[in-house]
C-alpha cells in the first residue's frame, strides 16, 4: 500500500510543514517510484532574480491539490509511491560547483526513486538534470515548454546560464537530436540565426501562435509525432504561460499559453515513456495571490498523474 498525502478532511490543509501536495517525506517511506525534489538555485539568471524561493512557494500552494485527478481518471498517489525528497543543495556563489552538486544529488536520489520531478530554481538546472537522465537512458527526447529557446551560447562569456542549458545538453550528446521539441516559443530573439542554431542543436519548434492558430489537439499531434516512443524528459519553464497566468517569473514574455492549454497538452502525452521532469523559473517575489505557484503545482500534479498512467 502506498502512503498518500495527509487527509485534508481530518487535518486542515493549511496546517503543518509543507511537503509537495502534503505527501510523505522520502525518509518516511520504504521506497518511492517518484521523488519530488526542489532545487533552490538562481545564480544563472539574466534578469529578475528570485527563483531560489520557487520550491518553497510551489510546495506552499500545493496544499490545495486533491488525491483524485478526474481529467486523467487516476489517483496518482495511490497507483505509485510519491514522496517529497526536500531540496538539493546548490552553492549560490559557484555556478560550476552548483551544477556538479545538482548532478550528484539527482544521481544519488535516482537510486532511491525511479523518477524525479524537480521544482526549480532557474532553468540552468535542466543541464545537470539531463546529464543524469542521459546516464540512465542514453540521449533522451526532450520536450521543452518555454517562451525562450534556451539554446543560446553564452551570456557575458559564461556558458552555463538559464538561457543556455539546452545548447550545452545538445553539445554534450544528452538529447536525441531527431526527437526533441520546444513548445510555446514566442517573443523577440537576438537575431534570425538563433533559430538556425536551434534547429541544428536538435529542436523542432511549436510556437505559442501555432496553438492559437491550429488548436491544442494539433499541437499534441505535432509533439507526439516528434517525440515518438523514445524516453521523454519534460522540462517546463513556467514562463511558457502568459504573464497573466504566471506573473511570478524572471523573464516574462507576452502572448503565452493559458494554464488550461498547458495542462491539456501534458494530458495528451500521458501514454509516452516519461522518464523525468522539471518545472522551473517560479520567482515568488513577482507573484500575486499565488497565481504562478498554483499553476506550477497543478503542472507538477499533472506530470505525476501522467507518469502514473503509463505504469497503470
Ligand atoms: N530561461 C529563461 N527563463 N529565460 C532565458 C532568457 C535569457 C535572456 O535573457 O535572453
Ligand atoms: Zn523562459
Ligand atoms: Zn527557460
Amino acid at each position: 500500500m502506498n502512503v498518500g498525502p495527509i487527509d485534508s478532511s481530518k487535518t486542515p490543509r493549511y496546517a503543518g510543514i509543507a511537503t509537495f501536495a502534503r505527501l510523505p517525506r522520502i525518509e518516511d517511506v520504504e521506497r518511492a517510484d517518484i521523488a519530488v525534489v526542489g532545487v533552490p538555485f538562481d545564480t544563472g539568471v539574466s534578469y529578475r532574480p528570485g527563483a531560489r524561493f520557487g520550491p518553497a512557494h510551489v510546495r506552499e500552494a500545493s496544499r490545495l491539490l486533491r488525491p483524485y485527478n478526474p481529467a486523467q481518471d487516476i489517483s496518482p498517489f495511490e497507483v505509485q509511491q510519491v514522496a517529497d525528497a526536500g531540496d538539493l543543495v546548490a552553492n549560490p556563489f559557484n555556478l560550476d560547483e552548483a551544477v556538479q552538486q545538482v548532478a550528484d544529488g539527482a544521481r544519488a536520489l535516482g537510486e532511491k526513486a525511479g523518477r524525479l520531478v524537480v521544482i526549480g530554481g532557474d532553468h540552468t538546472i535542466a543541464y545537470p538534470l539531463l546529464r543524469t537522465v542521459a546516464e540512465k537512458h542514453g540521449p533522451v527526447a526532450v520536450l521543452h515548454a518555454d517562451a525562450h529557446l534556451d539554446t543560446w551560447d553564452t551570456y557575458f562569456g559564461a556558458p552555463v546560464t538559464h538561457g543556455t542549458p539546452f545548447r550545452r545538453a545538445s553539445e554534450d550528446g544528452l538529447i536525441d537530436l531527431t526527437a526533441s521539441a520546444h513548445l510555446g516559443i514566442r517573443g523577440p530573439l537576438y537575431g534570425k540565426e538563433d533559430l538556425e542554431d536551434d534547429a541544428r542543436l536538435g529542436f523542432q519548434i511549436t510556437t505559442s501562435e501555432f496553438i492559437e492558430e491550429h488548436g491544442v489537439p494539433a499541437a499534441i499531434e505535432r509533439l507526439r509525432a516528434r517525440l515518438g516512443d523514445r524516453p521523454v524528459y519534460i522540462s517546463i519553464d513556467i514562463d511558457v504561460l502568459d504573464p497573466a497566468h504566471a506573473p511570478g517569473t524572471g523573464t516574462p514574455e507576452a502572448g503565452g499559453l493559458t494554464s488550461r492549454e498547458l495542462l491539456r497538452i501534458i494530458r495528451g502525452l500521458s501514454d509516452l515513456n516519461l522518464v523525468g521532469a522539471d518545472v522551473v523559473e517560479v520567482a515568488p517575489a513577482y507573484d500575486h495571490a499565488q497565481l504562478t505557484a498554483v499553476a506550477a503545482s497543478h503542472v507538477v500534479y499533472e506530470l505525476i498523474s501522467a507518469m502514473g498512467r503509463k505504469d497503470a
